[in-house]
């Protein structure tokens, strides 16, 4: 079975958080230049597109990309449906028997026109955070730039999601993914520094 690409493509139209560094991608040296290759130059912030948070982002004694453990965005991931809501809490889960599952994904179709950026989205709990903890879930993945509201502050769910030891994967797009198990791939890249890191997220149907 193939691998699905739920992430979005990067290029000079990918949307940003207001007021934040723009993708921008550019051939710093050129073939006719350097005699024997194109070499390609990006800038962009961290948090543009699919990409993961490190708590760094939001906690200035945080870890950063390189101290994150790369299995926990590698493996079993559950994907659930969660339209229309404003808030997502803990006790949206309670239809769901998530026994056993370790990386949790919500469909929220909450940012429906990924070329525009959303003025509002739903926003997850901390009580949504305390129940993932507890039901031993380390990844929440969701098609939001943000687990917080876009104008807040606090950053909230940011705080108590790792708290809570569940680490945070924003910006997918599921369109066309259906609620059930996959496998995920969604690798941060070794940015020591980093407070974040673009990712290739990919998801292939577990039969
Ligand atoms: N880039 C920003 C600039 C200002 C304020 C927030 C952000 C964010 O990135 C927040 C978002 N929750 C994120 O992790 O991607
Ligand atoms: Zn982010
Ligand atoms: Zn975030």
């Amino acid at each position: 079975m193939t691998w699905i690409d739920v992430s979005q493509p990067l290029h000079a139209d990918v949307t940003t958080w207001p007021g934040d560094t723009k993708f921008s991608y550019e051939i710093a040296w050129p073939m006719a230049q350097s005699g024997s290759v194109n070499v390609g130059k990006v800038t962009m912030s961290l948090h543009v597109g699919t990409h993961i948070d490190a708590p760094f982002h939001f906690d200035d004694h945080g870890q950063r990309v390189i101290d994150l453990d790369p299995s926990i965005y590698i493996g079993p991931a559950r994907v659930i449906h969660m339209p229309h809501k404003s808030k997502i809490e803990a006790s949206d889960l309670d239809g769901h028997d998530l026994t056993g599952v370790e990386r949790l994904i919500l469909k929220t179709d909450g940012w429906p026109d990924k070329r525009v950026f959303p003025e509002t989205i739903p926003e997850l709990t901390p009580s949504l955070a305390d129940r993932l903890g507890e039901l031993g879930i380390f990844l929440i993945g969701l098609d939001l730039p943000s687990v917080d509201a876009i104008d807040s502050k606090e950053m909230s769910a940011h705080h108590a999601l790792a708290r809570n030891g569940v680490h945070i994967l924003e910006g997918l797009v599921l369109d066309n993914i259906l609620p059930g198990d996959y496998d995920l791939n969604a690798v941060p890249l070794p940015i020591v520094e980093g407070d974040g890191s673009p990712v290739r997220a990919l998801l292939r149907p577990i039969l």
